[in-house]
């Protein structure tokens, strides 16, 4: 068998087009401009790739982008003093502050100083806390993308065997989380778990969000099943003579195995961006009482 490759770079281009398209009917309507601010703390290189192409794509889809670039060793407390700032100017419906941060500031704290409804990240407990009860949250990028590429694939996940590989506060957790409101059968498999290939080869679906380079292999599969590669993990390529990206799973092995399959670059990545834009509309039209656009939310 050799799986169906998901594009999901297609597929979010798709859905910033129709991100653009209600921005211009809020624009048109509502005289509303929705606008993100991405706040980046020190140079890290590959943050920088993101912040530029976030920027980049905010503009494209008609919204307003607010950048704040602030040098690594910048207080807590500034950090603290500008989200409040963001958190007042009516012009700002989107905050994201770009993870990790220096050692010396405190994410959690930063994070819980973003008003939820700002929140475009959706890391703020009010927001996971309303997920996890089935109430309007803004709903985390990532995973969100990653179920925006499942249902559009197998339609109803209702029934079907999940395990979500990883158990991060970012990904695993609310992915999970996601699938158990659609009705799947969830199980998190994380660092401790014995016999996780055994584990894996159960599911009809699998998310891979571990951050150790290829370690999931075709061997670990269901045949046929549906695999989503979260892992951004850039390597050696000797060959090549530079740094290239694999995902968390073992492409060519996966593939053969699979019924389909997200690439790394090309799948989930893409998604990220797309739906933070999704999701900055959301909190703009629910901002101004508006009903969120459909498809857009999870
Ligand atoms: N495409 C995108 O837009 C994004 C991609 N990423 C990528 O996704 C990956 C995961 O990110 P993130 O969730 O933040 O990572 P974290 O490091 O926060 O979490 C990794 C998880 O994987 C588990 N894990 C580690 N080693 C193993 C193992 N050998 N077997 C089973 N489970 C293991 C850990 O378990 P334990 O809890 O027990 O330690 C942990 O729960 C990374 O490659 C990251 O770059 C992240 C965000 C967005
Ligand atoms: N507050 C916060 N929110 C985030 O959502 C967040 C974050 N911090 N910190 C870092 C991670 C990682 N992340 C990615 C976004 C896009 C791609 C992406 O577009 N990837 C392209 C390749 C890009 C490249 O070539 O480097 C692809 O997979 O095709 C990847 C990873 C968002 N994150």
């Amino acid at each position: 068998m050799t799986a169906e490759i998901i594009d999901g770079k297609a597929f979010a281009a798709r859905l910033r087009g129709e991100v653009a398209e209600q921005v211009a009917v809020l624009k048109r309507d509502h005289g509303i401009t929705p606008g993100l601010a991405v706040v980046l703390v020190g140079e890290d290189p590959a943050s920088q790739v993101y912040v530029r192409n976030k920027h980049k794509q905010t503009l494209e889809a008609g919204m307003e982008s607010f950048e704040h670039r602030l040098p690594a060793e910048t207080p807590e407390a500034e950090l603290l003093d500008l989200v409040g700032r963001l958190n007042a100017d009516p012009a700002v419906h989107g905050i994201l502050v770009q993870l990790p941060l220096p050692d010396h500031i405190d994410a959690e704290k930063v994070i819980a100083a973003i008003d939820p409804d700002k929140d475009v990240d959706g890391f703020h407990v009010s927001n996971v806390g309303r997920l996890a009860t089935g109430q309007a949250a803004l709903v985390p990028c990532t995973p969100l993308g990653c179920l925006m590429l499942l249902r559009d694939r197998l339609g109803s996940l209702s029934g079907r065997e999940a395990v979500v590989i990883g158990r991060s506060n970012i990904v695993g957790k609310p992915m999970a989380q996601l699938l158990l409101r659609d009705s799947a059968t969830v199980t998190i498999a994380h660092s401790r778990t014995r016999d996780i290939e055994a584990v894996v080869r159960r599911a009809e679906i699998v998310i891979a969000a571990v951050g150790r380079p290829r370690m999931v292999t075709g061997d670990w599969l269901r045949p046929g099943a549906t695999v989503i590669d979260v892992g951004i993990n850039r390597i050696e390529d000797p060959e090549a003579g530079k740094t290239r990206l694999v995902g968390d799973c073992d492409f060519e092995s996966c593939a053969a195995v699979a019924g389909a399959i997200t690439p790394v670059p090309g799948g989930v990545g893409p998604m990220t961006i797309a739906c933070l834009l999704a999701n900055t509309l959301t909190a703009t039209c629910r901002a101004a009482g508006l009903p969120a656009a459909e498809g857009l939310t999870a």
